[in-house]
Parts: structure tokens; C-alpha cells; sequence
């Protein structure tokens, strides 16, 4: 059942967003709110900009203008607390690196033992390892994957690629999940357990946002739409936006901007990380 109880804070509110590549802007005057604890697909087409705003929530990416908040406040404040999960692209990660799945979903946990007192830092890892392991262990679980611990990422089939990474989120055991094509080009029984995965979380009070191509997954599963090609080209209920009057318009926004040049920006103004 879909989670209707309305939360006054939005989990994450976009204002005035600009971003751009050298001197090529991507995004646009970004308005956005994703609700708390709902569960919402951003739509466009390839190369619409739904990365770089991904890339922008998680600070990997600094934004032209524009300011994002998390639950109200500066977003910063938020992903350095370890609230803001993010799972890559499959195509993002370097799979033949020499690394188990355990580590790889251990990875999701880094950011909570920095935040460990430094007397737990220097023991030796079995005394303060305990809740990170249960983390990792019960995110291995919930995809289906602890059997596969031991083995090598790179031994892993395109599904279990995806599942492993949705671990690594998963086990951050944060408020909000950001994921960037958590369905794409998986099998049938990986895609069903991902979606009854990111439903779970979703009903456990998570704000869960994907960037997705399905449509029909999310008409049956989100509660909120939000279609992208540069601009924002609508928000809503999926019923409201991924009507085929909406999504064909939406086609047509992208034949328009191909059709067009894009709007250079003054100064080079693509910067990597930022703290
Ligand atoms: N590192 C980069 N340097 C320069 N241009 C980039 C870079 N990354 C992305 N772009 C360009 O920015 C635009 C938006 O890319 P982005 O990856 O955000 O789109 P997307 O909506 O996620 O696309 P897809 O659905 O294909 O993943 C595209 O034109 C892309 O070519």
C-alpha cells in the first residue's frame, strides 16, 4: 500500500538550480520538492540531466546557483551525518578492482565509523566492528546476496551487480535513498526484488527518489513523478505525468533542445567534489 501520511519538511527541496559542464549548462532554474517518506521517479529522456542533479544532491558536483536542503536545512549538514544514500550507475563502477561483495557493501558504512568515537577507532576492529557487520549482513539479506559475500564483484552476473550496490545503500541505513537506474538491465526476479526492496524501505518512513526508464514499474510502484529534460517539465502524481500525453510531450521537449543549442555560461564552472 502506498504511504499517503503527509510530512510538513520536505526531505529534500531544490531552489534555482543551475549546473553545467565547462561552459555547457545541463540544468536549469531546478525547482523541486521531493516529499518525505515518498517515494518518487524522475523521468527524461538520455542525457536529460538526471545524473548531474544526482551528482549535485551528493556534493560530487557543485551546482553554478541555486541551493538544496535536506529536512530544512543546508543539505551538506545531512550527507556528512550519512543520511543521504546513493547507488551509481552499474556502469560507474570499476568491477574488475579486486574486492569481495562483504567490503563493497561495507563501503556503505564509512561514513558512520568516521563518526565513531576515536577510542572505538583504535581497538582493534572485532571490539567495534560488531554494528557494522550487522548492517552489511542485514543489507545482504534484504537483497538476497549474504551466500554471495565472499566472491569477487567482478565474478558477479549484471543483476547481482545491481543488488550488491543497492546493499551499499541500504546498509548507510539512511533517511534518503537516491538511485540511478536501480532497474536497468536487470533480470526479471532481480528487478521484482528490488522494487519489493525499495517498497520495504519506502514503507519504513524512507525517502526513496530513482532516476528510472520503466514506466510501467513506476506507475505501479512511486508516488510522485518528476519529468526532467534540462528544466523541470512537470511534477506530480504518476497517473498526472506518465499519462502518454505527458510522456509524449515530454519526447518533444527533447527533439526541441536537440534542436536548439544549448546556453553556454560565461566561465568554466564545472568543479569536481566539493566537501
Ligand atoms: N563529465 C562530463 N563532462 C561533460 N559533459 C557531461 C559530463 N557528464 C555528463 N555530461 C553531459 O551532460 C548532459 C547530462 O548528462 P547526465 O548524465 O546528467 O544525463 P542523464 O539524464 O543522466 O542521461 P542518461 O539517461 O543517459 O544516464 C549530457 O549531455 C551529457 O553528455
Amino acid at each position: 500500500m502506498k504511504n499517503e501520511m503527509p510530512h510538513p519538511v520536505a526531505a529534500i527541496e531544490v531552489q534555482g538550480l543551475y549546473a553545467a559542464y565547462q561552459r555547457q549548462t545541463v540544468l536549469e532554474n531546478i525547482n523541486l520538492v521531493f516529499p518525505t517518506g515518498k517515494w518518487t521517479a524522475i523521468v527524461g529522456p538520455n542525457g536529460a540531466g538526471k545524473s548531474t542533479l544526482f551528482h549535485v544532491l551528493t556534493g560530487s558536483m557543485k551546482a553554478l546557483e541555486g541551493r538544496v536542503n535536506a529536512f530544512g536545512e543546508p543539505i551538506g549538514k545531512h550527507r556528512r551525518a550519512g543520511q543521504i544514500a546513493y547507488m551509481a550507475q552499474r556502469e560507474a563502477i570499476e568491477w574488475d578492482f579486486p574486492v569481495s561483495v562483504w567490503d563493497t557493501v561495507m563501503g556503505g558504512r564509512y561514513g558512520h565509523m568516521r563518526k565513531d568515537a576515536l577510542w572505538r577507532r583504535l581497538l582493534p576492529s572485532r571490539w567495534h566492528h560488531v554494528r557494522h557487520a550487522e548492517a552489511v549482513h542485514d543489507a545482504l539479506v534484504a537483497v538476497d546476496m549474504r551466500e554471495h559475500a565472499a566472491r569477487p564483484i567482478g565474478a558477479l552476473s549484471g543483476g547481482q551487480k545491481k543488488r550488491v550496490l543497492l546493499a551499499r545503500a541500504l546498509a548507510q541505513q539512511a533517511s534518503i535513498l537516491l538511485l540511478d537506474e536501480p532497474l536497468a538491465g536487470v533480470d526479471p526476479p532481480s528487478e521484482k526484488l528490488i522494487l519489493a526492496v525499495l517498497r520495504r524501505e519506502r514503507e519504513a518512513g524512507k525517502t526513496v527518489i530513482m532516476v528510472t526508464h520503466d514506466m510501467p514499474g513506476a506507475r505501479l510502484y512511486v508516488d510522485h513523478v518528476v519529468l526532467i529534460n534540462r528544466f523541470i517539465r512537470g511534477t506530480g502524481t504518476p497517473e498526472e505525468m506518465l499519462s502518454e500525453a505527458k510522456l509524449a510531450e515530454l519526447a518533444v521537449s527533447s527533439i526541441e533542445q536537440t534542436a536548439t543549442d544549448r546556453q553556454t555560461v560565461p566561465a568554466a564552472s564545472y568543479s569536481p567534489a566539493q566537501g
